[in-house]
Order: structure tokens, then sequence, then C-alpha cells
């Protein structure tokens, strides 16, 4: 069998159901939380602190949080990020109300003092080019379906502009992008980083490498099931929960 090294939208999917189900029995709780942490070791990885001016450690990092579990992984990420020594500012125009976990979520974050801003804030006052190191965004990831609805399409329009004086770090998928098949609608972001979890998703392939680097995170399967699944796991080094491919 030939190793693969990306999975589509499909497989991943039911690479999650696997890990979440009766045999192996992870919670979603349990993979969020690595898959946040990754991110926000992968943005210190990309914008250290060290030696950095204290004008530029207070520089916001701006977290945009969509609906599903891919938001989920940014709101984890935000409480990291502030751990880590940075200045996180949390955007959630939808908030899920699948499960009282994404609430907890919130809660965490207002005890770290990390703001969450809701859908009728001025949001656009958080991003500017002098005080903002990078946008997070976890807007969409593997569920997301052209065409995007509102209030996410003019938002991620904003962002469209804002893109080329910020650099947007992208979780998993790149908002707007068909997974499987990459930017084939509008809007869509052109991120700096991304960061596919568990194993990169096609759309990958898309990205430029002048422009996008790219890491791995979410660091919790074995090889065998890895393999099973058509790829092999990545070469971490030591303790790191992320990797540069
Ligand atoms: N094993 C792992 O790698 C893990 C990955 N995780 C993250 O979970 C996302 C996938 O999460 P899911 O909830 O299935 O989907 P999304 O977050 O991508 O989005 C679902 C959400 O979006 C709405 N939606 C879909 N299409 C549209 C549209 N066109 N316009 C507006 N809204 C849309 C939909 O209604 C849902 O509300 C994966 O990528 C990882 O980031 C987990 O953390 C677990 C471990
Ligand atoms: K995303």
């Amino acid at each position: 069998m030939s190793t693969l090294k990306v999975v589509s939208s499909k497989l991943a999917a039911e690479i999650d159901k696997e890990l979440m189900g009766p045999q192996i029995g992870f919670t979603l709780q349990q993979l969020m939380e690595l898959a946040g942490f990754s991110v926000a070791q992968a943005v210190c990885r990309q914008f250290p602190l060290k030696g950095k001016t204290e004008t530029e450690k207070g520089k916001h990092i701006f977290v945009i949080a969509g609906p599903g579990n891919n938001g989920g992984d940014g709101l984890v990420c935000a409480r990291h990020l502030k751990i880590f020594g940075y200045n996180p500012v949390v955007y959630y125009p939808k908030r899920s109300d699948r499960t009282e976990f994404y609430k907890q979520l919130v809660h965490q974050l207002n005890f770290f003092k990390v703001p969450v801003l809701s859908q009728d804030e001025n949001w656009l006052d958080y991003l500017k080019p002098e005080k903002t190191l990078c946008i997070v965004d976890a807007i969409f990831g593997f569920s997301f379906k052209p065409p995007m609805r509102e209030p996410f399409k003019g938002i991620v329009e904003e962002l469209c502009k804002l893109q080329d004086r910020i650099p947007i770090v992208s979780v998993d998928v790149p908002t707007g992008w068909d997974v499987d098949e990459g930017p084939i609608s509008q809007p869509s972001v052109n991120p700096a980083v991304l960061v596919s979890l568990t194993v990169p998703k096609p759309c990958s392939t898309h990205i430029d490498e002048k422009h996008t680097t790219h890491y791995v995170g979410g660091r919790f399967i074995p090889r065998d099931f890895a393999n099973k699944y058509g790829f092999e796991t990545f070469g971490y080094e030591s303790t790191d929960q992320i990797l540069k491919l």
C-alpha cells in the first residue's frame, strides 16, 4: 500500500470518529486541548517573544473562533498563548451551543482575563497592523462546505483586506478553502502559517510554500493507527507538539 501524505475530509472525519469511539475512547475535550496547545506552540515558534521589546510583547494576537470544533481549538489556543506570555483577544461571534463544554472554555478564558468579544462588538478596532502580532484563523476546519454564510462571509472579507499586513495562522484548514480542493471559492484566506492537525488535508497541497509555513500538530496517534489510514506518523522531536514540514 502506498503511503499518503494527506487525508481527505471524509477520512479525517472517520479518524476523529474512531479516536472518540468506544474502542479508543478519547474525549473531544482531550483532543481539542492537544490541538489548541499545538497551535499555540506553532505561534510561539513562528513569532517568538524572546528579545522583543515590551511594545512588541504587548501586541494582540487576534483569535477568531468559528461555530464548530475548529473554533474550539481556537479558544484553547488563546488560553495557552496567554500562559505563554502573549496578549490574545478572542472574537467569538457565533457561540456553539452544541455542548456545555464550549461555555466552559469561555469561562476559562475569563479566568485568564482573555477578552472574548461578541458579534456586536467593534472587533476591527483590535485589528491594527501596528498593534497586532498575528491573527489565528480558527473559523472553519474540515467540515466547512462552501458557499460561506454570514456573519463569517463579511468577517473573512475583512480579513482578506488585512492579510498582507497582519499574518494569518490558520488552524487545520485555511478558512474558505474546500478541504479537498483548496481555494476554489471566495472569500478565502491566504495564511502565512498553516497548522495541520493529526495529518495534512488535501487542500494543503495548494499552499504556496514561499508564502506559507506549514506545521503539523495534534500529536495523538500511534504508528499502527496512522498506517491503517494510509499515512505515517511524523518525526516530532522530544516533547514538541508541532513539526515544521
Ligand atoms: N483529530 C483532529 O485532528 C481534531 C480536530 N479538531 C478540529 O475540529 C475541526 C472540525 O470540526 P467540526 O466541528 O467538524 O467542523 P468545523 O469547525 O470545520 O465547522 C463546523 C461548523 O461550521 C458551520 N459551517 C459549515 N459550513 C459553513 C458555511 N458554508 N457557512 C457558515 N457556516 C458553516 C457548521 O454549521 C458548523 O457549525 C478540525 O478541522 C479541527 O480543527 C478537534 O479539535 C478534535 C481533534
Ligand atoms: K481554520
